[in-house]
């Protein structure tokens, strides 16, 4: 039977939990195209703050990564904007000229920053923060210039503030209002938040009206109504959003503020939907990521047949996630003729919380200070519960004062835990009791408790703990390695050693997974740990990896893959040149970059020539697809230049023709540079070295990315070889004891500089670690090679099938 087509725009946070949902409801009847105009599958939007904040990074914000698209068969086009919809022949085209039939089509495209209309706005160095490129231009911004202004002092503005101050930056919030996020606070509240931020060292300009932006080509300033100036080297524009409605309106569906849509989340147009921040229901947009999957929900049902319950339209609350405040905010919070409040005020402690009543019913709450009560009174209010036969006074303070413990206890089964995505505390106690969680990661990747904005982890923690009683395990609580199990992965690594497992399956049936097939998360973890523990009997799995690392090559947003070559140290020569160009004319290639690692990057190769390119390339795999050595970037050094004193390119190609292919649980990165001027970047590497007079400095735990970390000074040595031993000794501890995914710099600020050291300062365990990474060398094959000589895999994995 045909499925149908389902086409779905905008890959963002409510597009896809709609297809999640839709894809649990009924997995088989929707070939589903997803296409996103960002460069990245679905990530986490809302914990852009927190990677701004630096407590978490860009790489672990994915929600649903290239494996899972693959895995429910969901064609997905990054980078590529749909620019029309033709409802009358159902038809989607995008600026890519893709033309393509829907059967339902639903527009996810969410909203755009507003940008003030105002001279200057095109100015370099003003942005806004929506999306991963903004998070990046203000980490780099923080890195050149000073003083920064944040024009909005709503919950984005003081998140994208919080986050240029631990970058650094000087930081002036410029508001509209009289105070602080008018929209979500009391006036009260407002100050008592103000007061908290100016204590972290944030700044503070009120009822501003900013007039123009000035400055040559850059930014210099900010010029107000009322005369007065503020300078600054970097603008943020945090003051709200809008619907982003531009295609839906050009295909003439019915917009208002957003696309209009009625109850089961339908447009005014047959079998088009909208769901996310495009969309309006009776008069609302929402900017908050619950009620956009309540709203997933009602359109999953919809369109997969069946019982809906229509969509009512949701009660909000927000948290605002800055480190060290505590405030909390739900539904209709603001008194007038008709609502009345209860406050309780403890100015000593800087404590203030507010409860709204509709005559009986509460409405509303404001909480500074301490917040703990903001998920009971959240319930309340969504139940619109009667509070006639209370005592008013007493529903602002049963909890406060009480151990946490009996925070959870005292929570009905329908008061919601986490927020975010609607989980109550009876579905997470369910999880508990009859599917077996034991830790958070389980309830998350079980209920979804926890999987967007954090914030409730620990009311999570705490009702696990409450639920489990004395069966709970402190232990168990350390971070599991994924959601399909409790165990963490130092406690995995050690039963694969101890148990001697040989496979992942084996792992994950002996270790009592969950779920039985693992997950994108654990599945290429577990083939690591495995090809690690034991390198010459391990078959890798080639299944488990991720898709680069299986077809070895990068996939690109056109579903062609670039290929890079192998070139020790950077180096290269007339013949490698020759093969190189014949090849590109031969197969059409239609970009050669040279990359910063000193390679050639050949960009927009077809799956099917794969093979063929790397046949007649007749070079090694540079790996720069692999969580693998990637490259060793040299400068000259004494061979031509004036200032070397050491042989960098010689040592460099060394270093890559020990280290090429070994597998790591993250890329690593080597540069050698002959003298302290380090040409070839060595202080930004995972490993860089710098000949001295009389030898080398190691530097370690370097990154040039958006965490922009110096490498630290591990070794000075004076002989080539006693360089080779170090850093074999220094990979082999880092394989050893990484995370699967987490990268030198990361692992080396979490084990501490020192106690690396102190492990290789002792002789004996350097010779056992050079053994053990010998021995994992060993095992090497170059894998284009074992492609173009294999007819089976070049067929399996490289031929394309037709059917009719
Ligand atoms: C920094 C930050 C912090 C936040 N914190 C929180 C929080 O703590 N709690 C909370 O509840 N919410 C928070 N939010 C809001 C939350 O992230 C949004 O409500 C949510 O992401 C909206 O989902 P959406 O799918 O409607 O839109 P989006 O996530 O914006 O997705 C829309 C996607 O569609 C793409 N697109 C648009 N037009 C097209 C087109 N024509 N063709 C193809 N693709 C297109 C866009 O590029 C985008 O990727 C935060 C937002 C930001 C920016
Ligand atoms: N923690 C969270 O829940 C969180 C965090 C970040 C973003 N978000 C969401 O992202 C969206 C965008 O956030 P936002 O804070 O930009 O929107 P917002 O509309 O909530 O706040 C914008 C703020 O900018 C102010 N403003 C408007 N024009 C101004 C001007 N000319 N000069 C100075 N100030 C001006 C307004 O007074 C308002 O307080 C919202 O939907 C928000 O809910 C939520
Ligand atoms: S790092 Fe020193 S030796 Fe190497 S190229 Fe630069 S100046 Fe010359
Ligand atoms: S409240 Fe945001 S993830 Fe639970």
């Amino acid at each position: 039977m045909r499925k149908e087509k389902l086409i779905v725009i905008g890959n963002g946070m409510a597009g896809i939990r709609a297809v999640e949902e839709i894809i649990s409801l009924s997995p088989e009847i929707f070939d589903i195209t997803v296409f996103g105009s960002e460069p990245h599958p679905n990530y986490n939007r809302i914990l852009l703050s927190k990677v701004l904040q630096g407590d978490t990074s860009v790489e672990d914000i994915t929600l649903n990564d290239w494996n899972w698209y693959e895995e429910n068969d969901i064609t997905l086009y990054i980078e590529e904007k749909v620019i029309s919809i033709d409802s009358i022949n159902q038809e989607i085209r995008t600026d890519q000229g893709r033309i393509e039939f829907y059967d339902k089509l639903i527009i996810a495209t969410g909203s755009l920053p507003f940008i003030l209309p105002i001279p200057g706005v095109e100015k370099e160095g003003v942005t806004t923060f929506r999306d991963i490129s903004d998070t990046n231009q203000m980490v780099k911004a923080s890195q050149q210039y000073k003083k920064a202004a944040v024009i909005g002092g709503g919950l984005l503005g003081l998140e994208a503030a919080r986050g240029l101050l631990n970058l650094g930056m000087d930081v002036t919030v410029v508001h509209l209002s009289s105070y602080l996020m008018e929209r979500q606070l009391d006036l009260t509240a407002g100050k008592l938040l103000q007061q908290e931020l100016e204590q972290q060292g944030m700044s503070f300009l009120l009822e501003k009206q900013t007039q123009e932006i000035t400055g040559h080509e850059r930014v210099e300033g900010l010029k107000f109504s009322d005369g007065n100036l503020l300078e600054t080297d970097f603008v943020v524009m945090a003051a709200g959003i809008r619907p982003n409605t531009e295609l839906a309106q050009k295909a003439g569906l019915h917009i208002n503020r957003g696309i209009v849509v009625n109850d089961y989340m339908e447009t005014s147009s047959a079998n088009i939907y909208a769901v996310g921040e495009c969309a309006e229901h009776k008069g609302m947009v929402y900017g908050l990521v619950a009620p956009l999957y309540e709203q997933g929900k009602v359109l999953a049902k919809t369109i997969c047949g069946g019982d809906v319950r229509p969509y009512q339209g949701s009660v909000l609350s927000t948290q605002l996630k800055v480190s060290g405040v505590d405030v909390f905010s739900a539904g209709d919070f603001i008194e007038d003729e008709q609502k009345k409040s209860i406050k309780v005020f403890d100015e000593q402690d800087g404590i203030y919380k507010k409860i709204v009543l509709k005559g009986n019913q509460i409405v509303g709450a404001v909480l500074f200070g301490d917040s703990r009560d903001g998920n009971r009174l959240f319930s309340m209010i969504q139940k619109q519960q009667d509070v006639s036969e209370v005592e008013k006074i007493s529903i602002l303070q049963p909890i406060s004062g009480q151990g946490s413990g009996s925070l959870v206890a005292s929570m009905s089964a329908d008061d919601i835990v986490c927020g975010c995505n609607g989980v109550s505390k009876g579905t997470i106690v369910e999880a508990i009791q009859n599917q077996g969680c034991t830790s958070v990661d389980e309830l998350k990747a079980c209920t979804s408790a926890s999987r967007s904005c954090g914030g409730c982890k620990p009311l999570v923690a705490e009702l696990l703990q409450h639920t489990l009683g004395s069966e709970f395990d402190g232990a168990a609580q350390k971070e599991a390695i994924c959601g399909c199990t409790s165990l963490s992965r130092d406690e995995v690594v050690e039963e694969i050693r101890a148990k001697g497992l040989s496979h992942t399956r084996e792992v994950m049936s002996v270790l009592g997974w969950s779920n039985e097939e693992g997950c994108s998360k654990c599945r290429p973890a577990l083939n690591y740990y495995l090809g690690m523990v034991n390198p010459t009997g391990y078959v890798d799995e080639r299944e488990s990896r991720f898709v680069n690392e299986r077809m070895h090559a990068n996939i690109q947003k056109d579903g062609t893959y670039s290929v890079v070559p192998r070139m020790y140290g950077g180096v290269t020569n007339a013949d490698d040149l020759r093969r190189i160009a014949d090849v590109v004319d031969k197969y059409n290639i239609p970009l050669v970059k040279v990359t910063g690692g000193q390679r050639l990057d050949l960009f927009g190769v077809k799956k099917e020539d794969l093979p063929l390119v790397w046949e007649e390339l007749d070079m090694p795999s540079g790996y720069a697809y692999g969580k693998s050595l990637r490259t060793v970037k040299t400068c000259v050094g004494e061979q031509f230049c004036r200032f070397g004193t050491q042989d960098s390119m010689g040592v460099g190609i060394a270093l890559e023709k020990k280290f090429e292919g070994l597998w790591t649980p993250h890329k690593v990165k080597m540069a050698v540079s002959a003298c302290p001027r380090s040409c070839a970047e060595s202080g930004f590497k995972d490993i860089g070295f710098i000949g001295i007079d009389g030898g080398w400095e190691i530097y370690v735990g370097g990154n040039g990315g958006t965490h922009l970390r110096g490498g630290d000074l591990l070794y000075k040595v004076k002989t080539d070889e006693e360089l080779m031993e170090i850093t074999g000794a220094y990979l082999q501890y880092y394989r050893e004891t990484a995370n699967y995914l987490e990268r030198t710099s990361a692992w080396i600020e979490r084990i501490g500089i020192k106690n690396v050291q102190a492990i290789l300062d002792n002789v004996e365990e350097r010779k056992k670690l050079n053994l053990r990474i010998d021995e994992a060398l060993s095992t090497y094959r170059d894998p284009w090679k074992e492609i173009v000589e294999n007819k089976q895999a070049k067929k399996e994995l490289f031929e394309t099938v037709v059917t009719s």
